[in-house]
Order: structure tokens, then sequence, then C-alpha cells
């Protein structure tokens, strides 16, 4: 069945705009294939150190009679999400070796916790730790050692980062596998509650302690449905992962017995069977739409409108903002998780989870079916449910019903019409604005502007009294070339007080916001970016400014003459210390944010 018709209107923009980009990668990766690194070219002395340190199946590993898979992990103990990582390796090891094939790891990756960095230093190296982790997959795959990978990644720039890396390698097949979240603990909104009276003064910080410790309290991956675990829907939409696999928690049989599948997968997957599906061959422009249409009717992360782009490019795909915007009016809302509602990633899990909601799409004609899978059975497999029945792994079809319709819902009785995104472009340039998480009162906004350099700033500003009004919010020079370009996640508390107490409130940044991150109307990853000359950065206090996400405009009511002339504001010196200064480098080669902030894409001119 053909799928809606924007749907494929928006599909051959992005195939039209990828035939130059799309076919070189292609080419790349027959040429890696054909004639690139890998064990039969390998000399012998390159050989040997390739399998000197493995103890198991040395034989098969020196004839390179059975597949090797390379598996590059994301696991610290930083991440509660990646903790869980710890001892799959070994496991892996073993459910490859029941397959009839071998693994190894083939390098470790990078991962920062954003919850940690959030608010400090360390979140300016938050979005090039995403380049950092794909030149690392590159650096781990670059031993030629193997014929398929295992990813070992599941939170916000681990993924994309991953992807980016391990799509240069695009002639080898490929599994993404997740860990599972954590058990539900306190819930979201009551935690964010408590923050809020801590911004009030009316909490202590013991309280406030006691709060996040409840809500952050195990292994697995945070409970919101922020960045990380809308990468977790994209992997589904994909057909990256084993069918389902996203939400089963850690440490159950089911999580075990998804990741034992996968490895039993690649091995009939192959490199040389009939059966052979290179990753590269997987992402193609379908998938990457899949991918922005479940972020759009899930309500998922305003990162991935940085990410997505990214990865895409990797695969050599053009994707704009235009093409989420299109997608976002005719792609309806169908869940309600936290921020853009009060239930978590478990209790979404159980009203159905992602594949209630692909096999919704698929029904509504409004993600493509036809891509190509790590599952055998296609696209399809990914609108069925993993359980365990008599201790064997199966996949169930899905009730008519959601098991809860006020956290999922089928597509003829959406929460909206329409996806939780819109572009909003004006005198000020082109930004994003996540609307599913914001009420519909409070889509247009327009007040006088309050212009910060930093998100400190406005805290102090906000301690001080100096923003009990209407207000828009300016906080620049937060661009990638910038400062890295954080997430000002910290503003939440103080902006949703202030929008609490009933005044008009939104900010207007260069800079990114957490995909936990909701309720306060905010125009983020505004380009041009302040750094180089943006018009944010000629906004003065006072300005009247309008952020209207209806029609889709942000705009400074200037008078155009004055405007014209207005000189530009002029940069904080770039900060140093927690390794700041290391990542200059990149601050200096990154792109826009609209095609993926990515200072090692823009260099590489793919
Ligand atoms: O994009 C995201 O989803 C966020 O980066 C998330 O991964 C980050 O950890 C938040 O900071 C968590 O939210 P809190 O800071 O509210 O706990
Ligand atoms: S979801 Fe965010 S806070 Fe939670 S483990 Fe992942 S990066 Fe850290």
């Amino acid at each position: 069945m053909p799928v809606h018709a924007e749907i494929a209107a928006v599909t051959d923009r992005v195939i039209e705009a990828s035939k130059k980009s799309r076919k070189a990668y292609l080419d790349l990766i027959r040429r890696e294939r054909e004639s690139g690194v890998d064990r039969p070219r390998l000399g012998c002395a390159n050989l040997a150190h390739g399998f000197a340190g493995t103890d198991e199946q040395r034989d098969s590993m020196k004839d390179g009679r059975r597949m090797n898979v390379g598996i590059v992990t994301a696991y610290n103990d930083m991440l509660s999400a990646h903790a869980t990582y710890y001892r799959y390796p070994e496991k892996m090891k073993l459910w490859a070796l029941e397959a009839g094939i071998t693994a190894q790891v083939a390098g470790g990756v990078p991962a920062m916790c954003d919850g940690v960095t959030q608010g400090f230093p360390g979140m300016e190296l938050s979005l090039f730790s995403r380049d950092t982790i794909a030149m690392s997959t590159a650096v781990a795959l670059s031993h030629g050692m193997f014929e398929g990978a295992a990813l070992l990644g599941i939170c916000d720039k681990i993924v994309p980062g991953l992807l980016i890396g391990a799509l240069r390698f695009g002639h080898l097949p490929m599994v993404m596998i997740p860990g599972g979240p954590m058990r539900s603990g306190l819930p979201n909104k009551e935690k964010a509650q408590v923050r809020e009276r801590y911004a009030e003064g009316k909490a202590t910080r013991e309280e406030l302690l006691e709060a996040e410790i409840a809500a952050y309290h195990s292994k697995g991956t945070c409970t919101f449905y922020g960045t990380a675990n809308s990468n977790q829907m994209m992997m589904e939409a994909m057909g990256l992962h084993m069918p389902g696999a996203a939400f089963a928690n850690p440490g159950t049989k089911l999580r075990q017995e998804l990741t034992r599948s996968a490895m039993h997968r690649l091995a009939e997957i192959g490199w040389d069977g009939n059966d052979y599906r290179p990753v590269g061959h997987c992402v193609d422009e379908k998938a990457i739409i899949n991918a922005a249409i479940v972020l759009l009717a899930t309500g998922g992360s305003t990162n991935h409108l940085i990410h997505l782009p990214a990865i895409a490019r990797s695969a050599g795909i053009v994707l704009d903002w235009e093409d989420f915007d299109r997608l976002s009016k005719v792609v309806p809302l169908l869940t309600r998780v936290y921020p853009n509602g009060s239930a978590d990633v478990n209790m979404f899990e159980d009203a159905g989870g992602p594949s209630f909601v692909i096999r919704e799409l698929i029904n509504g004609r409004l993600i493509h079916s036809d891509i190509l899978t790590v599952a055998d059975k296609g696209f399809p497999a990914y609108a069925t449910k993993p359980t365990i029945k008599d201790d064997m792994l199966v996949w169930n079809a899905h009730p008519k019903e959601s098991g809860d319709d006020k956290i999922v819902r089928t597509v003829d009785r959406p929460f909206s019409a329409e996806g939780g995104f819109r572009i909003l472009i004006g005198n000020l340039g082109r930004a994003c604005i996540k609307t599913s998480a914001v009420e519909e009162d409070r889509w247009v906004i327009e007040a006088p502007a309050r212009v910060f350099s930093d998100q400190a700033s406005v805290q102090a500003a906000f301690k001080a009294g100096e923003l009990d009004r209407d207000v828009v919010v300016v906080v620049r020079f937060q661009g990638p070339k910038a400062n890295g370009m954080p997430e000002l996640h910290k503003l939440t508390p103080p902006l949703s007080v202030l929008q609490n107490r009933g005044f008009r409130v939104a900010l207007v940044t260069d800079g990114r916001m957490s995909g936990a991150s909701g309720k306060v109307p905010c125009a983020i990853h505004l380009s041009p970016e302040a750094l180089g000359g943006g018009p944010i950065a000629k906004i003065r206090d006072g300005d009247i400014i309008r952020l209207d996400a209806e029609a889709g405009t942000l705009d400074a009511k200037v008078d155009p003459a004055e405007w014209a002339q207005r000189e530009l504001a002029k940069a904080p010196p770039p900060a140093t210390g927690t390794g700041r200064e290391l990542f200059a480098l990149m601050r200096g080669a990154a792109d826009e944010a609209e095609k993926g902030a990515s200072a090692i894409l823009a260099s590489a001119e793919l």
C-alpha cells in the first residue's frame, strides 16, 4: 500500500537532494566490500596481532572460515543506561559461538552522561562527544578483522555517534543492541515539581537530592522520553534493532534473549550468503524518513533535529528542517510520554510501546513498510511485540486497542492531528520548536527581550527577581562554533516557575535544550548562530520578540532601518577548563545545526 502522498513527496525530495552524495556513498561501500581492508587481505603479522589477545576460536579467526563480529561498546559507569553493558561482550561472544560465528571487542567509545554534566562546563563537550564517538567507532572497525558489527550504545549522542562512524563501514552487516530502561522510580512530573520548589527556595537541597535519587535509582536508561529513549524508537523505525528490543528492562530473560537473538541474526545475515544485508543498504532515504516520522509521532527529542541530519549525511543522505516541518503536518501525535505527558517509557511499553506505534503508522500508511531491516521478516516484524513463552523468545501481534489510551493511541484517535515539531523562520534566522510539550495557549508569545550570553546569568537574574514579568529570555553565543552548543536544560525549572506564576514566557537561543525539556515554549538551534554574525547577536534588552509556533515565525519587532544598522554584540572569550580547549578544533570546523552541527562531516565533505 502506497504511503500518504505528502510522506511520499518528502521522501522524493530527500532522494532528489541526495542523488549525488548517496551514489558516492554506495560506490564507497561497494569498494570497501570488494577491495577494502578485511581479514583475507591482512598480512600474517596483522592477522596474528588481530587475534593474539583472543583466547577462543583462534583457528577459525586464522583461516577466516567463520564470520567475526566486531563489538563496539560504550560501556561505562557514568551513564546508568550504559552500566548495563558491563558484561555484555563476554556473553555476546558465547552467543556468537552458539550461532557458529566469533566475536571480538573491536573497541570502546566514550560516552557522556548529559544528566551528570547538565548545567556544568562538561556539557560544552556533549555535542562534539558525538563526533568523537564516531571517530572512535571508525578506529575500532578500521582493524578490518570483521564481517559484521554489534553496536552497544543507548544514550543521546552515543547512538548517533556510533551510527555516523559505523556507516562509513556500511559494507558490514550491523545490529544496534540496547540495554533497556531502569524500572520506574519517582515519577518525572513529581521530580520536576521538587525542582521547581527548590528553584523558589521552598525545598531544601537534601529534599531535592532524595527526589533525584528516587528518580534515578539503578542501572538502565532514565525513564523520561528524552534523547536516549527517542534513539530507541528511531532504531526500531529504521529496523536496526531486533524487533521490539527498545524497552525490555535490564536483567530480564527477555532482555537476555533479545541480545542473544541479535548475535544469532548476524550469523544468519552472514557475509557472503544470500541474506547479506549491509548497514549502508539498510540506512537509506526511506529508513531516515521513518526515523523522522516516529520522532514526530511520539514527540521525541529536539536533539534529533541535529543528530538525524548528521546520521543521514554519513550515509550520503540530505535531510533538513523543511522535511521535518512538512512531515510534522501529516504525522499524528500518538503518544504522551514525559515531558509530553506524565507516563514514563515503562508505562509506554506496557501500553503497547514502539511496536504498537509502528503498527498504527503502517496501518495508517504513514511510514515506509518496505525498508531493508535487520529482522529477516522485514519491517512488519517491528509492529509485533517480543515476549518469553515457554522459555522461548516469540513475537506477538498487538490487540487492536491500546493498553492505555492516555499514553498511546490508535492512528484514528491521535492526541493531535499533527506531530510535535515546527520550524520557525523570520528576521532572526531559522529555529526549531517542539510544540507537543507546550500548552496550545502558549504557542504564540510576544514580549520584551532580556538578553544573556550564558545560562548561569539567567539563573542569577531569576533569583534576583528580575524576570518576574512577560519576557522572552534570549541566550546567545550557545551555538556549535561558540561553545559547543550545550543543552540549557537547567533553565527549565526557573522558566517553568515564571510560567506557573502566570507570566507569558519563552526562550530563544542558538543553543539546545534537553530531550527532557518541555512545558515552556523554546525557539532553539537558531541558525545562523551569534558567533559569526547571526541576527540573534543584534537583539537588545527591551526589543519585542514574537515567537509564533502557529504561523511558524520568529521575529524581532524592531524598525527595519534600525535593525539593519545595528551592531553585533561581542562574543565572550572562549572558556577553558574541563577540557574545553581541546575541542576548539571542532568548534572552529562545526557546521550549522540544521546540517548536523558536525565538524567531522563538514570537513569530510561527504
Ligand atoms: O536530551 C536528553 O534527553 C537529555 O540530555 C538527557 O539525557 C539529560 O540527561 C537530561 O539532563 C536529563 O534530564 P534531567 O537533567 O532533568 O535529569
Ligand atoms: S538518559 Fe541522559 S541522564 Fe540518563 S543515563 Fe542517558 S545520558 Fe545519562
